[in-house]
């Protein structure tokens, strides 16, 4: 038998070659790993001995070379393959182990030039690894050092490998280099700033399973984004708690999209990917009071977020609820000595920041995926216009931004109430906007008197107006852009109502 051993990752790599010499199988390897091998007291053979040329143009051509893909490439039980080996001394070769220049790793690290990247894109690996791969009739081959002592023992005991085996280890290879050139054509069409390309080659890493879906009878996983941002549910830390399900997931990441659109302190309680309760303040204490009070039913089960570090005040309040997850930058000790006592809550630690840029969001169809932009607008006062005879005040002003802030995550149609640093009633995902505006008027009740309404788009018809004025809401925020927009600003007027038109809607499915 005879390996090719190549590897830019050298973890466990000596002690199985040493394994595989032990065993009598001849070894052939590149520059670097046979020095490495050979410091440790391998003895291995050299490419060059086996192509008869150097490694030339700085390790970009080394084993791209017919004497090492003949071996590779060639069928065992086919005639002519064997006759043509013999005609050009090549020798077959069994047993592949490659892994590849860690492209990722070198552009996760800051600093890094275009030419770095494009030197760290490797081209005899995933030939080899393909080679052997689309041969693994007659082949072994091996990417991850995981797999080292699986295949070192089949060889103990059969002097071979499986064919079960080999053909896991060819599909893995070609997920794996399939993903390794799906980063290299995501940073190069990122680098020539190409939004759309005609072909789609995201990869996914898996982060975990999960012990179901949506629902228990739903098998489900968690994929993350090689690259994931460190402001993401994807990169936050479990302190406390159990694992998180898939709807876990949903929610925080909702929570925390929600709870980044504050400077000042502010907590987001979420349920069913929509928020309950928004609250902001002087203190986490004083935010998460008022996030509770929006609604103290629907945040029971919930996932709180907060955007500034939760003490043990606050911790005391949370500990009486029954709480899904609690997402924060940090908690102080003795916060976190009080939410421990609950086997369960899960509890987590984020940095809450911007990565910049403009992250890309996949939503799945069946047959198909949607990318879009993230909705990264933001009120922008350029925009802005006053319909109404009446301008805002300035504190219907806080309550307008809050609402619109909110209404932004709601799904649609969604309309906000807010008054005084709290959203005071969530009227989300009907199927039309009135339906909507009552729905969040019922539950404010008597708070919606004196309150601000965001509706997250224009207004078809003057009855939301209508409906708010009834419940004495006094300030409307909403895109504008209605053919009929002249009824819903005649209808504010007669009622006295300030209405804010924004000229960007917030439309979430
Ligand atoms: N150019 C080649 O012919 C070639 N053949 C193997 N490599 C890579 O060289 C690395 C190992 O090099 P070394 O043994 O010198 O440390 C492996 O990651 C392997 O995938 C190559 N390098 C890049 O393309």
């Amino acid at each position: 038998m005879r390996a090719l051993v190549s590897v830019s990752n050298k973890a466990g790599i000596v002690p199985f070659v040493k394994e595989l010499v032990e065993l009598g199988v001849e070894v052939i390897s590149t520059g670097g790993t046979k020095s490495i091998l050979e410091e440790n007291g391998v003895q291995v053979r050299g490419i060059s001995a086996v192509t008869g040329f150097p490694e030339i143009l700085d390790g970009r051509v080394k084993t791209l070379h017919p004497m090492i893909h003949g071996g590779l490439l060639a069928r065992r039980g086919d005639a002519k393959h064997q006759a043509q080996l013999s005609e050009h001394g090549i020798t077959p070769i069994d047993l592949v182990v490659v892994n590849l220049y860690p492209f990722k790793e070198t552009i996760s690290k800051e600093g890094t030039t275009f030419e770095d990247a494009i030197e760290n894109i490797d081209i005899g690996g995933p030939a080899m690894l393909r080679a052997s791969a689309k041969n693994h009739q007659d082949v072994t081959v091996m990417v991850d050092p995981a797999d080292y002592e699986g295949v070192l023992n089949e060889i103990k005991e059969s002097g071979k490998t499986t064919p079960e085996t080999r053909r896991r280890l060819a599909a893995k290879v070609f997920r794996h280099t399939a993903a390794y050139d799906a980063m290299i054509a995501g940073y190069l069409t990122e680098a020539v700033e190409e939004a759309h390309p005609e072909s789609l080659t995201v990869t996914f890493e898996k982060k975990q399973d999960l012990r179901y879906g949506e629902n228990p009878h739903q098998k489900a996983a968690f994929y993350e984004a090689p690259l994931a941002s460190k402001f993401s549910i994807a990169s936050a830390t479990q302190l406390h708690g159990k694992e998180l399900s898939y709807n876990n997931i949903n929610d925080a990441d909702t929570a925390i999209q929600i709870v980044k659109e504050f400077t000042e302190p502010a907590v987001v309680a979420v349920k069913h990917m929509n928020p309950c309760g928004v609250g902001v303040g002087a203190t986490a204490l004083e935010a998460y009071q008022r996030a509770y009070e929006a609604d103290p039913v629907s945040i029971f089960g919930g996932i709180v977020a907060f955007n500034t570090e939760v003490d043990k005040a606050t911790a005391e309040l949370l500990h009486e609820l029954f709480l899904e997850i609690i997402v924060s930058p940090s908690f102080s000790d003795d916060a976190l000595t009080v939410l421990k006592q609950k086997k369960n809550l899960r509890l987590m630690t984020l940095e809450m920041g911007d990565q910049g840029g403009t992250a890309t969001r996949y939503a799945s169809i069946r047959g198909g995926l949607l990318v879009q932009e993230e909705d990264y607008a933001g009120l922008d006062e350029a925009n802005i216009t006053v319909p109404t005879k009446r301008e805002p005040t300035e504190k219907e002003w806080e309550d307008l931004k809050l609402a619109w802030k909110v209404v932004k995550h709601v799904k649609s149609n969604a309309i906000v109430l807010a008054k005084g640093n709290q959203t005071v009633g969530v009227g989300a995902g009907q199927m039309n906007r009135v339906g909507a505006a009552k729905i969040a008027m019922e539950q404010a009740g008597e708070k919606a008197v004196g309150s601000a309404l965001g509706s997250d788009a224009f207004f078809p018809m003057d009855d939301t107006v209508e409906a708010a004025a009834k419940a004495g809401i006094t300030a409307i925020i909403q895109p504008g852009g209605s053919i009929r927009d002249e009824d819903s600003i005649k209808k504010a007027d007669e009622y006295g109502i300030a209405m804010v038109f924004t000229g960007v809607r917030h439309f979430k499915h």
